[in-house]
C-alpha cells in the first residue's frame, strides 16, 4: 500500500500538469480564435452540436415537400387539410381568413402558419407538427414550404404506416364533404394558383340545351369519376378532354360550371397568355389537384395553339434568314402546341389522378389540326344557337312558366333566327315580374335580328351563319353524335 502510494504522483505534479494543460488549451484557442474567422466558427460550432443533438436525440423528423418528383405532394395536401382539424390547447397561433365574398357572415377558413407547433396525439403517439416556409430570392419561383413532423424514433414505423394513411383518409372524407368549390387562377407574379370560392349557379337543371346531350355529357361524367381501377385495367391516364365550341353566348362556361358543380370539382382557370413557356406549362399543371377541372378558354387566342402556325413557321423562318435568334422564344414567347399536346396525351398525361381538361373555343377552325385530332380530346362539343327546347328551359328558369299562348310564334322565329341563349336569358331578365312582357319583348327583339340588314353582318357572322345553316340542314333540334375509330366523340 506504501509503495503504491509512493508510485502516486505528488499534488505539485498534478497541479503542474493541469496548469500547463491549460496554457496550451488557451494557446490553441486563441490560435485559433485569430485564424478562422467569425462565421467560420459559428458554422463550426453549430455542425458541431447539431451532430451531437443528433447523435443522442431520441426523435425522428419527417420532412413533407409541397413538391414531390415534379409533381404536386399529394402528403403536403392531404396534411394541409388534416392539420387545421388538429389546432389544440398548445397552438399559439393561426392564420385565418375567409374570401367568401358571398357570405361575409360564415366562419374565416383556417390555414397553419409557419413556425407554428401543432401537437397531435394518435394511438398513444405524439407528434409534433411545424410549417417551414423559405421565400425565394426571384420572383418566379415560389416560396419553399415544408411540413416537419417530429416524433419519438421508436415509433417511426408506426408513424409511416398507421399516421400517414389515418391522415390520407382523413383528407380525403373532409375534401370529399367540402360544400364550396374554389376557382383557381395562376398568378404570374407569385409563381403561384390562388384561390377564390367558386359559387357558380349553373346546374345541368338550368342549362338549355337538349336534353339528351345533357344525358350524354352527364353519363359520360359518371362512367369518368371515381373510377379509377377502370382506368388503370384499360392501361388509360385517368382523364378526359372535352372541347366546348360555338358563338359566344352559348353556354360554354355555363356547362364548365355545371360539370364542376356535379362533380364537386375545383376550377383551375388557366390563361395561356400567363404562361412563359413549356417548362413554365408543366410546372404550372402538375402543382394542380387530383378531383379538379382544368380550363383553358378561347384556346384559339393562342397564336402557338391555333391554325397559324405555318404563318408562325414562316415568320420563324425569315427570321432565321435575318440572322437573328432561333425560335421557340423569339417571337412569341409561350406555350408551343407540342408542350400542350404533351400534357393531353403524351408522358405527362399521366400525372394527376381523376382529371378533366377543358378547352373553349369560338372559332374551332382556327384551332391546330393536331390538337383536333381524334382521340385527343375525348369528347367534342358543339354548343349552338338557342332551340326551341332551349327556350323554353330558360322561359322556366327565368319566368316561372312552362307554357303560353305565345310560345309557339317564338319557337316559330327562334327556328330561322340565330339567337344565344345568353340573348334570349337577357330578354327574359329584363322583366321576370311580368312573363307575358318579357315574351312580347322577346318576339321584338327576335324580329329586330330577322329584319336585321344583311350588310350589318360581319365576316365572323357569316362564317358562324354558314356554320350553323350546316346543322340546320341535319336537324338543329336533333343531337348528332358520332364517334371516331379512336375513341373521340362529336356531339353537336
Ligand atoms: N345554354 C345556356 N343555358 C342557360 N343559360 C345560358 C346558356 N348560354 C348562355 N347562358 C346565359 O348567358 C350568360 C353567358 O353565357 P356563357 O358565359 O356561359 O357563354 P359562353 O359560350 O361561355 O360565352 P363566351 O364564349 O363569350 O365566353 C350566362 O351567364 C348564362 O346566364
Amino acid at each position: 500500500m506504501t509503495s503504491l502510494l509512493k508510485e502516486l504522483p505528488s499534488m505539485s505534479t498534478i497541479l503542474a500538469a493541469y496548469a500547463s494543460l491549460s496554457a496550451m488549451a488557451m494557446l490553441i484557442r486563441t490560435i485559433l480564435n485569430e485564424m478562422i474567422p467569425k462565421p467560420m466558427q459559428k458554422l463550426i460550432n453549430s455542425k458541431f452540436s447539431h451532430l451531437i443533438s443528433n447523435y443522442f436525440s431520441s426523435n425522428f423528423t419527417f420532412i413533407i415537400e409541397e413538391r414531390w418528383q415534379a409533381v404536386y405532394n399529394e402528403t403536403f395536401r392531404a396534411v394541409e387539410v388534416y392539420l387545421p382539424t388538429r389546432i389544440g390547447p398548445t397552438t399559439d397561433k393561426l392564420l385565418i381568413g375567409s374570401n367568401d365574398t358571398n357570405n361575409p357572415t360564415s366562419l374565416p377558413k383556417r390555414k397553419i402558419p409557419s413556425d407554428c407547433k401543432i401537437i397531435d396525439e394518435f394511438e398513444g403517439m405524439t407528434l409534433e407538427w411545424t410549417l417551414h416556409v423559405r421565400e425565394s430570392e426571384k420572383y418566379y419561383i415560389p416560396d419553399k414550404k415544408t411540413f416537419h413532423l417530429t416524433c419519438k424514433k421508436r415509433v417511426r414505423e408506426l408513424v409511416e404506416q398507421r399516421y400517414f394513411p389515418h391522415i390520407a383518409k382523413t383528407a380525403q372524407t373532409i375534401l370529399s364533404k367540402r360544400e364550396k368549390l374554389n376557382i383557381y387562377t395562376y398568378n404570374q407574379d407569385r409563381s403561384r394558383w390562388e384561390s377564390a370560392v367558386f359559387r357558380h349557379p349553373a346546374r345541368f337543371e338550368t342549362l338549355a340545351m337538349e336534353p339528351e346531350l345533357k344525358q350524354f355529357i352527364k353519363d359520360d361524367l359518371d362512367s369518368f369519376a371515381g373510377r379509377k381501377d377502370f382506368f388503370e385495367s384499360v392501361g388509360r391516364a385517368w382523364k378526359r378532354g372535352y372541347l366546348l365550341f360555338g358563338p359566344p353566348g352559348t353556354g360554354k362556361s355555363s356547362l364548365v360550371a355545371a360539370i364542376a358543380n356535379y362533380l364537386n370539382y375545383n376550377v383551375y382557370d388557366l390563361q395561356f397568355q400567363s404562361v412563359r413557356n413549356d417548362a413554365d406549362l408543366r410546372r404550372i399543371l402538375t402543382s394542380t389537384t387530383n378531383r379538379s377541372i382544368l380550363l383553358i378558354e378561347d384556346i384559339d387566342c393562342s397564336t402557338k395553339i391555333a391554325k397559324d402556325r405555318d404563318k408562325v413557321k414562316d415568320d420563324q423562318d425569315k427570321e432565321d434568314k435575318d440572322g437573328r435568334p432561333d425560335r421557340p422564344s423569339s417571337i412569341d414567347p409561350g406555350v408551343t402546341l407540342s408542350g400542350l399536346l404533351n400534357f393531353i396525351d403524351g408522358l405527362w398525361s399521366s400525372c394527376g389522378n381523376e382529371r378533366i381538361i377543358i378547352f373553349t373555343t369560338n372559332h374551332k377552325e382556327k384551332l391546330d389540326p393536331a390538337l383536333l385530332r381524334p382521340g385527343r380530346m375525348d369528347v367534342h362539343i358543339h354548343m349552338g344557337y338557342c332551340t326551341p327546347t332551349g327556350f323554353r328551359k330558360l322561359a322556366t328558369t327565368y319566368l316561372g312558366i312552362k307554357d303560353d299562348k305565345l310560345f309557339d310564334a317564338i319557337d316559330d322565329l327562334i327556328k330561322i333566327v340565330d339567337v344565344t341563349p345568353a340573348e334570349v336569358a337577357q330578354q327574359l331578365m329584363i322583366k321576370s315580374d311580368d312573363p307575358k312582357a318579357a315574351l312580347h319583348g322577346l318576339i321584338e327583339y327576335l324580329n329586330m335580328k330577322k329584319d336585321k340588314p344583311e350588310e350589318d353582318r360581319t365576316i365572323q357572322e357569316e362564317e358562324e351563319k354558314a356554320k350553323d345553316e350546316d346543322d340546320k340542314n341535319d336537324g338543329k333540334q336533333r343531337m348528332k353524335l358520332e364517334e371516331s375509330e379512336t375513341g373521340s366523340i362529336y356531339l353537336s
